[in-house]
């Protein structure tokens, strides 16, 4: 049984599927990322998992503990780390206090270690802290009592750059430890850098699951070229160039296929600058997974992807 098993789950809030039966699983030591646009069921899925709201059908289970089962899962829980969207700590104690406390529920192993990396001022009350200190504690208090399991909803959000790169850093030091990471996100340039799988949920639903690469690939990148001899260049003919356009002296395409030939077809133009972007979260929802949900067909289909 892996770290995390969701089976058909269903969480209708009346007006609206919150989820809408979800499958699929997460390994031991699986960093796993799912993405998807507001209202996609993100906070939905982790609140279940949790058991802080129940399923309305299906079942799911974090460390084999069924979310239905209240005392298994406040077992499971003692290994399990989570920190929410919005971190709802008491604004009148100190950091100190709060990492206390959840020293004496769950233990504190690794507090010094997190403080070396996270550094929120943990000697001032929260209502001094800016929201990165907040995040800050959060993600101290999610790991310090060496859980198998965590599980985060947008970690890094509030966190400046910088600090979010030390996050990921830290997460990629999580996978040699062998702990295994569910978290959610908006970013697909976060989730990339860090996780093994995606899952995107769409209006409930679960609309792709990938290892990354394919993700990135199946979504074309953008490339942006200016060459001496400007419009004259034609890279129509380039397999796996799309929507090809020129915008001032820039040509501008999505490009599905292998490196080579792009440098090849680069090759026989006085190249002055290129840029090739991986492509944005929207555009792989819009282009692979169509806008209504269902599954699309990727439109570089027939490409040599
Ligand atoms: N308590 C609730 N009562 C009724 N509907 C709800 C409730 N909580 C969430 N929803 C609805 O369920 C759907 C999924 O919401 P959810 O908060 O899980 O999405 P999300 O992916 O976490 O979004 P965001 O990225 O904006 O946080 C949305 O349509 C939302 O309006």
């Amino acid at each position: 049984m892996g770290a995390l098993e969701v089976n058909d789950l269903t969480k209708d809030y009346g007006s609206v599927l919150g989820v809408d039966s979800l499958s699929f699983s997460v390994e031991d030591g699986e960093i796993f990322g799912f993405l998807g646009p507001n209202g996609a069921g993100k906070t939905t899925l982790i609140r279940t998992l949790l058991g802080l709201i129940s399923p309305t059908s299906g079942t799911a289970t974090v460390l084999g503990a069924d979310v239905r089962n209240e005392d298994a899962l406040i077992e499971a829980k003692q290994r399990i780390g989570y920190l929410p969207a919005h971190l709802g700590f008491n604004e009148e104690v100190t950091g100190q206090r709060v990492l206390n406390y959840h020293a004496s529920v769950k233990g504190d192993r690794r507090r010094s270690e997190l403080l070396d990396v996270f550094t929120p001022p943990v000697e001032r009350p929260i209502r001094e802290y800016s929201t990165g200190n907040k995040r800050m504690l959060g993600i101290v208090q999610a790991f310090m009592h060496d859980p198998d399991l965590v599980i985060m909803d947008e970690p890094t959000s509030g966190l400046d750059p910088l600090k979010q790169e030390e996050f990921n850093e830290f997460i990629r030091g999580e996978r040699e430890r062998g702990t295994t990471i569910f978290f959610s996100s908006h970013v697909l340039s976060e989730v990339r850098r860090v996780c093994d799988r995606v899952g995107i949920l769409r209006e409930g639903r679960l609309v792709g699951l990938e290892d990354i690469d394919t993700l990135l690939d199946q979504g074309g990148k953008r490339v942006h070229v200016r060459t001496a001899d400007g419009e004259r260049v034609d890279f129509s003919g380039l397999d796996g160039a799309f929507d090809v356009t020129t915008v001032g002296e820039e040509i501008q395409f999505i490009y599905a296929g292998n490196y080579n030939p792009l440098f090849q077809a680069l090759a026989r133009h006085d190249v002055h600058e290129v840029e090739i972007r991986e492509p944005p979260l929207e555009d792989i929802f819009m282009h692979f997974y169509g806008t209504d949900g269902s599954e699309a067909n990727p439109p570089m289909e027939g490409t040599n992807v």
